[in-house]
Formats: structure tokens, C-alpha cells, sequence
């Protein structure tokens, strides 16, 4: 469980943020006293009188602990802590002083069936030292329950990177903001159940967690043309631009047309078929100008009637959702082929086809960030973390949908709904957002095992809870 529209911010920016706080004539020493009340708070709830292990590392992550350790002592709880070495001179050092309990050393802790993790958080500068690596996950695998403070000790902060953190961490708490440690890559499984604590500190920052969009009801006076015209474009795989088409149906619009080659073709009665044989044809159709946004890309196929479909897909002045095997034939060349487009654009892909269009150093969201600012469209990247971003410069993050979505066709029925998303007018990451929340949500009223034509029906479920 992670919570939903919460601010997300890097180290640095985190750091920055604290000091604007010591700014206003905060104490370190204060803030310190805070973030280990949270701690001790939740541990407290999660421990329920079990004895207590805290392990304590050098910076102010190990102060945090101190604090918990000294507060949850003096409720009564049997606590024992564990330091790493000396505290760094400051509030963790005072911190210290004031923890008047047992101390022992790393390698003569035993387990306990409450750990909690004050190891490192975001001064985690380099991967942990393998010894230290093999006790904690030593304790944490014999202790009943593991909370980590902040953010899990061998997690790096900014790109969710394994730097030794061990499995088994029940429990997080995000200290302010979360970072992206606990939302992507090793991060995502190491951090367990996040719990985001207030503690005073004001965060600025454009990206945020996914959180449920609010989708209007239609208005009195709404007809068909009114709430957005997709159309689809249908390719080599016809099954899976219908599945788009009929998502696009489900997630919203007032009027699908599935233009290809099949005009009796299988699909909803309500859905409206248009044939559509060459490039000539389709740039007729994409003429209509009641048409307000175009999907294409799923079961496109790769050659060059699909090139060709793109080249006319690019060249319409209508936002464009490009998913598949649009986004394979794009390739190294996306960059080029996006600066061209007059109107918006978003892309859809997943790690490889992301990694085909574009190269690309750091973390999953400087990568997204950096290929939107490249090419001026909006990117949904998908995965167990999926990250949107703008070209200028937002980011949503929904992490830990449904694993029953890594199935053939979700993508399709992603790329349908955030067509009918960006058909009723969304700009930016706005209708990428509403559309990855709507599909997380079917997966999660589908429940187990569901074949992707069974995240359409749900989708009327999953709209109502945003009205
Ligand atoms: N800044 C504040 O006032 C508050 C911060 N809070 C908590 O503090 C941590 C961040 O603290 P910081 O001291 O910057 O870093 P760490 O405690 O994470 O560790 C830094 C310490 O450890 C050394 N180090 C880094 N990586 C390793 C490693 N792999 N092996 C060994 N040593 C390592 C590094 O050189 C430093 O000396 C934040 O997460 C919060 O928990 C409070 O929440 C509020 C006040
Ligand atoms: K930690």
C-alpha cells in the first residue's frame, strides 16, 4: 500500500526543504524529535508490547532511531539498540546522549521479534558493506515484524536501487514526502507498507503518486460528439486495436470508430466500423474533424502499410496516443519524428520499448523526464512502477498495481482508455494519470487471473468511484 496524490521528492530536495525549515528557527534537534515520534508511534502499533531491536547507523538516520528507541523505552516497551559506530557530531550525537539504554554492537545483536531499521536513509551514499548487509538481513529475517525509518537501509534514495537492503521489511516510514525509493525498482518490493509521516517540513516538488481522478458526469446538454471521439486505428493484429477500441468505449468516450480493414469485423454493436485500406484512406478519414484524439500502435504490425499508417497518423493535427508497435517502428528515431508533431502526443511504452526509443542515464524517472523534455510529448512508462511524465517537467507515479495485469493485452486496453482520456480534452500528464488509475482499478476489481478483455466491464465500476 502506498499512499495515493502524495508529494515525492528526491534527497536533495528533501534536504533543501529541511533547511528552509531550520530557516524559520527550527532546531535539527526539533525535526529529529519529530521523525522519531512518528517511528516510535508506528512501532509501537505494530510491535503490541513484542520486545524490540533498533539498529542505529552514524548519521541522522540512526538520530530518528535514538529517539524512537529512547520514546517507545519510556512507554514501557523493552527496547535494545544497536549502533554501527559513533554518531556524526549534531542532533544525532545529542540524540545519543540522551538514549540512556543498553547499546551493543553490530555483531553481537541478537534477534528480536521487532526490528527497526535506523541503519541509513537518504545519506545512503554507496552500497551497504557486505557484513553489515548479512546481519541486518539476518535479523530482519528472524524478527516477526521490520520497520524502516525513512526509507530501507541499502536502498538508494533517488533511483530505488538495490545497494544491499534485505527482503522481508514489513514497513516503511516516509519521513515528510516520500522518495522514489519507495516507489521504484528494488525499492518498490524492499520498502513493504508506506506510511508517510508529517512532520512539519513543507515540500515543493511536481511530482506526486497517482491518485483517483475526479471525472465529471455528462452535462444535460452532452451528445455523443460532445465527449470525445476516438478513433483506433486497426493493424495487423485486428484483436488488439479492438480491445483499445473497446476500452476507449468503456473508459469514457461518446464515440469510437475502429477504422481498418474488416468494416463487419467482430466488436460491440455501439462500436462504429470504418474501412480504411491505405494510408490515402486513412488520411481522408483523419480528415473528419470531429475526431479528437487517435490511438495507434496495438497490433499494428511493423511493416510498411504500418509505416505508412504512422507517417499519416503524425501528420494529422489531433493528439495522438501511440502504443506498440507504433512505438517500435519509432525506434532511435522517436525524438526526430515527435519534434515534428503539432499537436499533443503521448506514448505508452513499456521498459523495452521505452529503452528502444531512447538511451538515457539515471534513475526510471530522470529517463522519463529527460525522453518527454526531448520530444514534447507526455510518456507513460509502465511496469510494477509506472512513471508519467510531461515535457514540462510533472511526474505521477502509480507503483504496486495489480501483478495479475502482466498478462498480453492490458497495454491495449491502457492505450483505448487514455484515448478516451485525452479525447475529452486532458493536457499533459492529466488524462495519463485518470487513465492509469482507471485501468490499476479494473485490474483490482477484476481480481485474480483475468484475461485482459475482463478489465473492460469493470471499467464502469471503476468511473463511478471518480464521479
Ligand atoms: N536533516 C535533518 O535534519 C533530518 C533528517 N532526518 C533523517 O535523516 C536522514 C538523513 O540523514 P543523513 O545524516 O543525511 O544521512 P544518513 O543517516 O542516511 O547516513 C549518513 C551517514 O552514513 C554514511 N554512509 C552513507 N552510506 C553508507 C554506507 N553504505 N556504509 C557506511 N556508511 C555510509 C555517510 O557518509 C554519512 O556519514 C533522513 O533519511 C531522515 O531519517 C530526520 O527525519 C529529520 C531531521
Ligand atoms: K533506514
Amino acid at each position: 500500500m502506498i499512499p495515493a496524490g502524495a508529494p515525492i521528492v528526491t534527497a536533495a530536495q528533501m534536504r533543501a526543504a529541511e533547511d528552509a525549515v531550520f530557516r524559520t528557527g527550527v532546531s535539527q534537534a526539533a525535526l529529529m524529535e519529530r521523525a522519531g515520534e512518528a517511528v516510535a508511534r508506528e512501532a509501537a502499533r505494530f510491535a503490541m508490547g513484542r520486545p524490540i531491536l533498533v539498529l542505529a547507523g552514524p548519521g541522522n538516520n540512526g538520530g530518528d532511531a535514538y529517539v524512537a528507541a529512547r520514546l517507545l523505552h519510556a512507554n514501557g516497551h523493552d527496547v535494545a539498540l544497536v549502533a554501527t559506530g559513533a554518531p556524526k557530531p549534531g542532533a544525532a550525537a545529542e540524540m545519543h546522549a540522551r538514549w540512556r539504554g543498553p547499546t551493543s554492537s553490530l555483531y553481537a545483536a541478537r534477534p528480536r521479534p521487532v526490528l527497526i531499521d535506523g541503519l541509513f536513509g537518504t545519506g545512503m551514499a554507496r552500497p551497504l558493506e557486505r557484513g553489515l548487509a548479512a546481519v541486518f538481513a539476518d535479523l530482519a529475517s528472524h524478527a516477526d515484524f521490520t520497520l524502516a525509518i525513512d526509507l530501507p537501509s541499502g536502498i538508494d534514495t533517488d533511483s530505488g536501487d538495490d545497494l544491499g537492503a534485505p527482503r522481508g521489511i514489513d514497513a516503511t516510514v516516509a519521513l515528510g514526502a516520500l522518495k522514489p525509493a519507495h516507489l521504484i525498482g528494488a525499492g518498490l518490493e524492499r520498502s513493504g507498507h508506506v506510511i508517510l509521516a508529517d512532520i512539519g517540513i513543507p515540500v515543493e516538488t511536481r511530482s506526486r503518486t497517482v491518485a483517483r481522478p475526479s471525472l465529471a458526469t455528462p452535462g444535460i446538454h452532452s451528445h455523443k460528439y460532445t465527449r470525445g471521439l476516438v478513433a483506433v486505428i486497426e493493424g495487423a493484429m485486428p484483436g488488439a486495436a479492438r480491445l483499445s477500441a473497446r476500452a476507449a468505449m468503456a473508459g469514457g468516450a461518446g464515440y469510437v470508430v475502429l477504422a481498418g480493414g474488416e468494416p463487419w469485423g467482430a466488436g460491440p454493436d455501439a462500436l462504429v466500423r470504418r474501412e480504411v485500406g491505405t494510408s490515402e484512406d486513412l488520411a481522408e478519414f483523419l480528415g473528419w474533424d470531429r475526431i479528437d484524439a487517435i490511438v495507434l500502435g496495438p497490433g499494428l504490425g511493423r511493416d510498411r502499410r504500418a509505416e505508412a499508417f504512422l507517417r499519416t497518423a503524425f501528420a494529422a493535427p489531433k493528439p495522438l496516443v501511440l502504443d506498440g508497435d507504433a512505438l517500435s517502428l519509432l525506434g532511435t528515431g522517436a525524438a526526430r519524428w515527435l519534434q515534428s508533431r503539432t499537436a499533443p502526443t503521448w506514448l505508452t511504452p513499456h521498459a523495452g520499448e521505452f529503452d528502444r526509443m531512447f538511451a538515457g542515464q539515471g534513475s526510471k524517472i530522470d529517463r522519463t523526464l529527460a525522453a518527454a523534455a526531448e520530444t514534447g510529448a507526455t510518456i507513460l512508462h509502465k511496469g510494477p512502477d509506472t512513471v508519467i511524465a510531461s515535457p514540462k517537467g510533472d511526474v505521477r507515479i502509480l507503483s504496486g498495481a495489480s501483478p495479475w495485469l502482466s498478462t498480453a493485452g492490458t497495454g491495449d486496453v491502457l492505450a483505448g482508455i487514455l484515448g478516451a482520456q485525452v479525447a475529452q480534452g486532458g493536457k499533459g500528464v492529466a488524462p495519463a494519470e485518470a487513465a492509469v488509475w482507471l485501468h490499476a482499478r479494473a485490474a483490482g476489481l477484476a481480481g485474480a487471473a483475468f484475461i485482459a478483455d475482463r478489465l473492460i466491464d469493470p471499467l464502469a465500476e471503476a468511473i463511478t468511484e471518480c464521479l
